[in-house]
């Protein structure tokens, strides 16, 4: 039997939420087995860049990432975010250690190819060649890896990568050697009937109820990309549910069927 392992995404919201952020590491920390966590921080690295007088521009959910902006959000995910969740884990008792797709060369992506977009330096994960050996010796030797949203080419580049796909791709690849579950966190109950309204929870979702959902308009914005990796890591048997930061350890949620 394959070693279970829980990868859990937390998204921008919930790192800009100090207590939500304190409570989710909290219970990721104390899941029982091997754990991974992903995070993203698009949130933060807008407000920053706003800061600086740097214009943001996203495409269909992704951010164009010219030569400054790959500045801002290496400093912001591979620094601030993730630095200061590696701190606040530590405190919580959890041996985390952060990560870039460079570090240990875990993960490498290739620049995504010009076609109607130019997103600049945004890499596409190569997952077949995801290093799952360095991760497994990382994990066996007691540390919680926790990931930011970047890759690099091995010739040197770092690259930007949303970090529902980190996740799903990290899922997928890991999903050879552990019994894999996802958990997408985020600020709402999971996959809802009506965005506004918390209690319109779908419990079940199938990949035909989602593509009836997204036709009537129901799924939109960032809920799309995150549904179409979730499904996709589905269908390399990783268990996945879509639920409130506050509900880790909580059957509320969604789970894809
Ligand atoms: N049917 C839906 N149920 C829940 N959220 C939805 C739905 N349709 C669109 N959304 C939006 O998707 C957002 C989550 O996507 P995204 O911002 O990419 O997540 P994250 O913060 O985890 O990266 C929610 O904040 C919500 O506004
Ligand atoms: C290429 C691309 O779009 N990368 C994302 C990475 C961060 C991310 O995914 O953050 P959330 O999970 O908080 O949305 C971005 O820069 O916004």
């Amino acid at each position: 039997m394959k070693p279970k392992l829980t990868i859990v995404k937390i998204g921008g919201n919930v790192i800009d939420d100090p207590e939500m952020l304190q409570t989710v590491l909290k219970e990721f920390g104390q899941l029982d087995g091997a754990k991974l966590l992903v995070h993203g921080g698009g949130k933060i690295a807008s407000d920053i860049s706003k800061r600086l007088k740097i214009p943001t521009q996203m495409v269909d959910g992704r951010r164009v990432t010219d030569a400054t902006t790959l500045e801002v959000v290496t400093m912001v995910y591979g620094g601030l975010v993730n630095k200061n969740i590696i701190a606040l884990l530590q405190s919580l008792g959890t041996d985390a250690i952060g990560l870039t797709g460079a570090d240990a060369n875990t993960i490498t992506a290739h620049k995504r190819a010009v076609k109607e977009v130019d997103y600049g330096f945004v890499g596409d994960i190569d997952v077949a060649n995801i290093n799952t050996k360095k991760l497994s010796f990382l994990i066996n030797g007691g540390l919680v890896p926790v990931f930011c949203a970047l890759t690099h080419d091995k010739q040197g580049q770092l690259l930007n990568t949303n970090a529902d796909t980190m996740a799903s791709s990290l899922a997928i690849a890991l999903s050879g050697e552990y019994d894999t579950e996802l958990i997408y966190c985020f600020e709402k109950n999971g996959v809802l009937l009506d965005v506004e309204d918390d209690n319109s929870l779908i419990r079940e979702l199938t990949y035909l109820h989602f593509q009836q959902l997204k036709d009537d308009g129901v799924i939109h914005q960032g809920m799309i990309p995150k549904l179409d990796n979730a499904f996709l890591a589905k269908r390399h048997n990783v268990g996945v549910t879509v639920k409130h930061a506050l509900n880790l350890t909580s059957p509320i949620g969604t789970s894809l069927l």
